[in-house]
């Protein structure tokens, strides 16, 4: 954790914050009713605090408080916080969970969990009996688990209200939100508003549209660096970790041309697949004369406190998720954010003391701006979200309770999707076969663990087992731009003719007769906080394939079995090589091409499948293995024939070069 406070420290900091006068109004309020909306400024104190006063008002006796967000970092630096505020070590009275990661144990009463966790633990018990309260936090941000638990939470609460006993509160919050929407949808709830904030922010647009937001921010980055004081830090929002490598490498050589004439300059760059201590780094502070400047993806733009931010640069830009029903898959691509966004980033300046934000876009863009952001659910895939319900006990998906339903398009395809994975028994009448319900209990998307049942015919589940657990992982190669050439040089020895998941699964083997050695991974340029995060999935689904009676067995030194399992879970993934020097998907015919980061990059085997599609200017999949055209026409009949429809007889056979 970042600075270290005194006890008296954290209670001053506590007692100044715009909720604190409130508080008892507030906790009147939670009293009263069942379901409360709460809206306050970024920075009130909502997620720290009301947690807390519940807490000490008794209103956890007869369960735990679960406060849920949308992305882990915030989940684990919010619970360290509210434990240090508390005095509690981390993991007992305060704790969090977050995938395949559990810090609280039977006696936690605050626990911060992503809402994806609290879904899963819907799924074993439909009442949540556990809890007491439940908060749902960043409500605005609509990410699919959080809308799916709008409605599980009210179910919840109504059939523990039928039975009279241990009734369950429900708190929804959010410093931007359609009000009046969540109201009605949550039974006419009543809200509570927050006024003020604790410290001002200013916000400047620019003069004129930039063509190039990157340029621009940088540009603005280095006006602020000359003249503001070395310990007002600055947050800037940009879309994905290419671009912050690429920016952090242009402002460390502009920050060294400097040197001597300004503070020294210390970039951390933030994203999700960076490995958690590094991300960690972006929250602590630098050495004296140092200003810190972090580059972060939208994971830093809601919930999180970055210690000494005085002043925030938002590109206006965020890399999001959108569903392609014309393959079937999500594609990662840079859009415009909403308002809603743009405050919450704003809101990150002004935590500790009065900030400023520098906006890379006109007042005129801004206004132009969508105010909330689409619900995740309205565009991406919901076959995860349907087996979920399915798992739920709803029997019909498309008349589920949603708050905005998604287009039924989308839960048809996902329908679609399962009864060619074999979950379903009918699109028709979606009801769990038993591979559905097996599908269900792994905490991998559906396709993933199509693998892992695969693998039992085809004797290699103890390798695809090690491949999935290293997908969930962040990504195992240390890939900063200045060493990438050293790196892709010491890893060749690793690099496999048949594809990138071959590739991990060797470095992972590797790494284990190395005894999962930290040295050895950084002379191989490979992450050992990511290698050991696989490891203990690998643990755990392992555990899940005992209990299904699916044996560990190797195939080893064979490697066909693998990518023919592969093929199995993954046949919407797979491309084609033409003459014209591109690839085609199967079925849904769209041109992809190899990532470059991909060992399969200058290959170009005939036929491919892989697990990441990525927009950046050209579409790119990412983890690809080769596999044989012939192996296609050998899969069931029956998902040949789904597949043909699907695609609305697209697939007449192999398209060979
Ligand atoms: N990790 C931390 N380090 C230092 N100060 C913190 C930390 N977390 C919270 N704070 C302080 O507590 C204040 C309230 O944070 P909290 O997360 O409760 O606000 P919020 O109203 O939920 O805002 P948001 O909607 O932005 O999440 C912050 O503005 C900051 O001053």
């Amino acid at each position: 954790m970042p600075a270290h406070y005194s006890r008296e420290d954290l209670l001053a900091q506590r007692q100044a914050l715009p909720i604190y006068p409130v508080r008892q109004k507030l906790l009147e309020e939670m009293r009263k009713h069942q379901t409360l909306i709460v809206i306050g400024e970024t920075g009130s104190g909502k997620t720290t605090q009301i947690p807390q006063y519940i807490f000490t008002h008794g209103m956890t006796e007869n369960g735990t408080i679960a406060v849920t967000q949308p992305r882990r970092v915030a989940a684990i630096t919010l619970a360290t916080r509210v434990a240090q505020e508390m005095g509690a070590q981390l993991g007992t009275t305060v704790g969090y969970t977050v995938r395949f990661e559990d810090m609280s144990n039977f006696k936690t009463k605050i626990k911060f969990l992503t809402d994806g966790m609290l879904l899963r633990e819907a799924m074993l018990d439909p009442l949540l009996k556990r809890y007491s309260v439940i908060i749902l936090d960043e409500a605005h941000e609509r990410t699919i688990h959080t809308d799916v638990l709008f409605s599980v939470v009210k179910t919840a609460q109504k059939r523990r209200a039928e039975q009279g006993n241990n009734k369950l509160k429900i708190v929804i919050m959010s410093a931007t939100m359609d009000v009046d929407h969540f109201s009605l949808y949550f039974n006419k709830a009543s809200v509570v508003y927050l006024e003020g904030r604790q410290f001002p922010i200013q916000v400047f647009h620019a003069k004129q549209t930039q063509e190039d937001y990157l340029f621009s921010s940088l540009v603005t980055l280095f006006q602020i660096h000359k003249d503001a004081p070395a310990d007002h830090h600055i947050l800037i929002f940009l879309t994905g970790q290419e671009e912050i490598e690429a920016f952090a490498k242009s402002a460390r050589t502009i920050a060294k041309d400097l040197q001597g004439k300004y503070p020294n300059l210390k970039v951390c760059p933030l994203f999700a697949n960076l490995p958690q201590n590094q991300q960690m780094e972006a929250f602590n502070n630098p050495p004296p004369n140092t200003r810190k400047v972090v580059l972060s993806t939208n994971i830093a733009e809601t919930s999180v406190t970055i210690d000494g931010i005085r002043y925030v640069i938002d590109c206006g830009r965020v890399k999001a998720r959108t569903h392609m029903p014309a393959t079937g898959m999500d594609i990662l691509r840079i859009q415009k954010i909403a308002q809603a966004q743009a405050w919450q980033r704003a809101g990150r300046a002004g935590r500790q003391a009065a900030g400023f934000c520098y906006r890379a876009y006109t007042l005129n863009d801004f206004e132009k701006m969508a105010p909330n952001p689409i619900p995740e659910i309205q565009r991406c895939s919901l076959t995860t979200v349907v087996l979920q319900l399915l798992a739920l006990g709803v029997q019909d998906p498309l008349n589920f309770d949603f708050m905005d339903k998604p287009p039924t398009e989308l839960i048809e395809g996902a329908m679609r999707e399962l009864h060619l994975l074999g979950g379903i028994q009918s699109t028709e009448k979606p009801v769990l076969t038993e591979v559905g319900q097996q599908m269900a209990a792994f905490p991998l998307d559906p396709r993933f663990t199509k693998l892992i049942l695969a693998s039992k015919e085809l004797g290699c589940t103890e390798e695809i087992v090690s491949i999935v657990a290293l997908l969930s992982a962040d990504s195992i190669m240390i890939n900063a731009t200045a060493q990438r050439e050293q790196a892709n040089n010491v890893r060749a020895k690793f690099a496999s003719s048949e594809g990138d998941h071959m590739t991990l699964l060797n470095i992972f083997r590797a790494f284990r007769t190395a005894k999962q050695n930290r040295n050895w991974c950084f002379e191989n340029f490979v992450n050992y906080r990511n290698l050991l995060y696989a490891v203990e999935v690998r643990k755990q689904l392992a555990e899940l394939c005992e209990r299904m009676n699916i044996p560990m067995k190797s195939c080893n030194p064979q490697t066909e079995p693998v990518r023919r399992c592969l093929l199995s879970g993954l046949f919407l993934s797979v491309a084609e090589y033409q003459r014209e020097g591109h690839y085609l998907t199967l079925g849904s015919r769209q041109t992809v091409a190899i990532h470059p980061s991909s060992v399969l990059f200058h290959s170009k085997p005939s036929c491919i499948v892989f697990t990441e599609l990525v927009q950046t200017g050209k579409r790119y999949v990412r983890q690809v293995t080769l596999i044989d055209q012939d192996w296609i026409e050998e899969l069931p009949k029956d998902t040949l024939l789904q597949l043909r429809q699907t695609f609305r007889g697209t697939v007449s056979g192999p398209h060979r070069k």
